[in-house]
């Protein structure tokens, strides 16, 4: 047997020739295949640790003989297997064949499944997804750290001081592993050890680049200790570092003190950000974390494999999260789009997230409400010990697995709840305006609501700062309108008003509702505009033409609006627009103030007062009476409110009730519960037979003097 240490089998090329049990299948052949022993070693690089009965099935798929035996046998492949103690040692001499094997997950051993895991094919994960499979968590956690000295000699060996970082070696990808234990490890058993420091010998020796190093490694060493903490250590250091190292010190080896060291916490700290390479360390001190670049090549770069984690950027400093949202999330990469979704899908958010969360992201919380957001539950999880790396693992692998893979980016942009983005205020760098003044402006008017949301008024803000800010989302403004029956007649006016005044410079989308597609006016559009017209039913009532613009915004959005990021405003056809009607309306849900009613007690607002209606508003009960002419917001907000008016406004129908003003009566209750998140004045939908009052300082749309008897199917 190969007793105790199974390091010692691999320690130098001499201790290995000698031993019997090692007979590799070129070694076999002897002097036939040419190859001295030595090299024939050198080749027998993959090495596995299987279950006996593993072992067994990969051999010979029998279930013959060999357990607890310490003789040898190869396959037709050439692995060849050692029992130590039970465990079996299979030495792969062509491993990249034994890993393509489709059986290979079932051969695996439990006891180190990930070493023979396909998932480590995946060339640009890093250790993490490695470790987090469950298997492989497990393994790692409850057996190796302390247990697997024997096991795993390489790793608890004292000569290998990274025992306190099994995973990380393990958790080189798939690439350093073998170069690991093809390459380096024996070359660096064998020449390094003698040629470089004796403290840490393949580290320090100029011969190993350490670019193909592990990171980890990179942590670890002295030399870049010192590299590195310029810009990182003292940063992370601050909070950290005794909690973390508390549990490390212990089992460290006195032989590489800075991880043990309380000095150095960095060993269970996000070592993430280690991770990156010295070369790419420099690009991200020097270039990114300072100048943040707005496309974040060195993320998106195919030459960057850590592209596919970002998240652990983010997960290690506010400040990398700070500078990554700010750079990333008015980009809207689909490279990216667990980044750059302002709103994570909330079971998929990069477990570091998630962890660190009661370190880091109330630091974030402006920028990441949602991972914050006390709805989450994550944001419930105990402070999480990060000493523990293992379990700490285990929650990667529920989030991770899936969502770094590149072709499940894309999916995961489809899962994303959207949420609002009104958090992402990006301005440009070096935007200039006016100074703002929270001591001067409009004193005739109340610019905020009790819920504090902008009550949008003439001279509460900043056009050119607004748009600029909007410009960057991309986004595409729909409007809806309805002409149905002789209301075609107010569509050429609306439209071309629009032209002049409605979100001027933005992607706009115009639907229109008509029964007369055939009349609508040919009006020229500039670009990055659009119409659309769709078909509907005429009827006979106006209130339900009115009324089923609900269901048909409701359709419209499910149907041809995917883009959950983009803005919707609604609109009425009868009228027009006279001033700017833009980026200051933006809002997660907006609602205009009716221009017949602002000045009223809520008592004499038309709401619905018959308990029986859906639409019901009690007296005492109301904020504003808002008007069904005109309201927006991001596309699932209004997306919800149509549904939800319509449903309701149905039920009515079912029960022989019409609210008193139909639609508009469901809209002033659900704006009652769900409060708008941006309410515009008066300007944003005036009359133009009411003569303007003196806090209006413009009317930006106004609905046209009609004659109802006239153009209306009844009156
Ligand atoms: C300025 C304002 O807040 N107006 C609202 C108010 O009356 P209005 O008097 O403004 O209602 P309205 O006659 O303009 O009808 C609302 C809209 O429905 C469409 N339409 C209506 C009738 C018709 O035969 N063909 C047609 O296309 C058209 O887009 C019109 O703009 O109360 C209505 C209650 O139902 C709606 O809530 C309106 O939005
Ligand atoms: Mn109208």
């Amino acid at each position: 047997m190969l007793g105790g240490n199974f390091w010692t089998l691999f320690r130098s090329p001499a201790s290995i020739t000698c031993r019997r049990h090692l007979v590799l299948p070129e070694m076999r052949g002897g002097a036939s295949n040419g190859l001295p022993k030595q090299e024939a070693y050198r080749r027998s690089v993959h090495f596995l640790l299987l279950s006996a009965e593993s072992k067994r099935a990969l051999a010979s798929g029998t279930r013959s003989s060999h357990e607890g035996c310490s003789a040898t046998s190869s396959s037709p492949t050439g692995i060849l297997y050692i029992d130590i103690n039970n465990e079996c040692v299979c030495v792969c001499v062509r491993g990249f064949e034994l890993f393509k094997q489709n059986n290979i997950r079932q051969l695996c051993s439990p006891v180190y499944p990930f070493i023979c895991s396909p998932v480590h094919l995946l060339t640009c994960l890093p250790f993490h997804l490695l470790a987090c499979l469950l298997a492989h968590l497990f393994t790692l956690s409850s057996a190796r750290l302390f247990t697997c000295s024997r096991v795993y000699p390489f790793i608890c060996s004292p000569v290998y001081p990274l025992a306190c970082l099994p995973f990380h070696l393990l958790a080189c990808s798939p690439a350093h592993l073998f170069t690991l234990s093809s390459a380096r490890l024996f070359t660096l058993s064998s020449a390094r050890l003698f040629t470089c420091s004796r403290v840490y010998p393949f580290i320090c020796s100029p011969v190993y680049p350490l670019a193909c190093l592990p990171f980890h490694l990179l942590a670890c060493s002295p030399a870049h200790l010192f590299t590195l903490s310029s810009a990182h250590l003292f940063t992370l250091s601050s909070a950290r570092l005794f909690t973390l190292s508390s549990a490390r010190l212990f089992t460290c080896s006195p032989v590489y003190p800075f991880i043990c060291s309380p000095v150095y916490p960095l060993t269970c700290l996000p070592f993430h950000l280690l991770a990156c390479l010295p070369t790419r360390l420099f690009t991200l001190s020097s270039a990114r974390l300072f100048t943040c670049s707005p496309v974040y090549p060195f993320i998106c770069s195919p030459v960057y494999p850590l592209a596919c984690l970002p998240f652990h950027l983010l997960a290690c400093l506010p400040a990398h999260l700070f500078t990554l949202s700010s750079a990333r999330l008015f980009t809207h990469s689909p490279v990216y789009p667990f980044i750059c979704l302002l709103v994570y899908p909330p079971a998929r958010l990069p477990a570091h997230l998630f962890i660190l969360s009661s370190a880091h992201l109330v630091a974030c919380l402006p920028f990441h409400p949602l991972a914050c957001s006390p709805a989450r539950p994550f944001t419930r999880l105990p402070v999480y010990p990060l000493a523990r790396l293992p379990a700490h693992l285990f929650i990667l692998s529920s989030a991770h697995l899936v969502a770094c893979l590149p072709d499940h980016l894309h999916r995961l942009a489809a899962d994303v709840i959207p949420e609002s983005h009104e958090f992402y205020l990006l301005a440009p760098e070096h935007q200039q305006y006016e100074q703002p003044s929270i001591l001067h402006g409009r004193t005739d008017v109340v610019t905020v609501t009790p819920w504090l949301a902008p009550v949008v008024w003439e001279g509460t803000f900043n056009p050119v700062l607004l748009d600029s800010i909007y410009k960057v989302k991309n986004i595409t403004v729909t409007a809806t309108v309805f002409a149905v029956g002789k209301y075609i007649m107010f569509l050429k006016n609306f439209l071309e008003t629009a032209e002049q005044h409605f979100f001027v410079g933005f992607k706009v989308h115009i639907y229109v509702f008509t029964d007369r597609s055939n009349e609508v006016p040919q009006v020229r559009m500039a670009t990055g505009r659009q119409l659309t017209v769709r078909s509907v039913p005429s009827s006979k009532r106006w209130q339900e033409i009115s009324a089923r613009r609900m269901e048909l915004i409701q359709t419209l959005i499910e149907e041809q609006l995917p883009n959950h990021n983009d803005y919707i405003f609604c609109l009425d056809v009868d009228s027009k627009f006279h001033g700017r009607w833009g980026s200051e309306s933006l809002g997660a849900l907006v609602a205009v103030t009716h221009p017949g009613y602002y000045r009223d007690p809520r008592s004499r607002f038309p709401y619905e007062r018959r308990p029986a209606s859906k639409a019901y508003m009690a007296s005492g009960e109301g904020d504003f009476y808002y008007c069904g002419g005109a309201f927006g917001g991001l596309l699932q907000e209004v997306h919800h409110l149509a549904k939800t008016c319509r449903s309701n406004f149905e039920a009515d129908t079912q029960e022989g009730i019409e609210a008193a003003w139909q639609e508009e009566s469901h809209l002033n209750r659900y704006m009652w519960i769900n409060k708008p998140s941006k309410v515009l004045s008066p300007e944003y939908l005036w009359q133009d037979f009411k003569p303007k009052n003196p806090e209006v300082h413009i009317i930006r749309f106004s609905g046209v003097v009609k004659n109802y008897a006239e153009i209306r199917p009844n009156t």
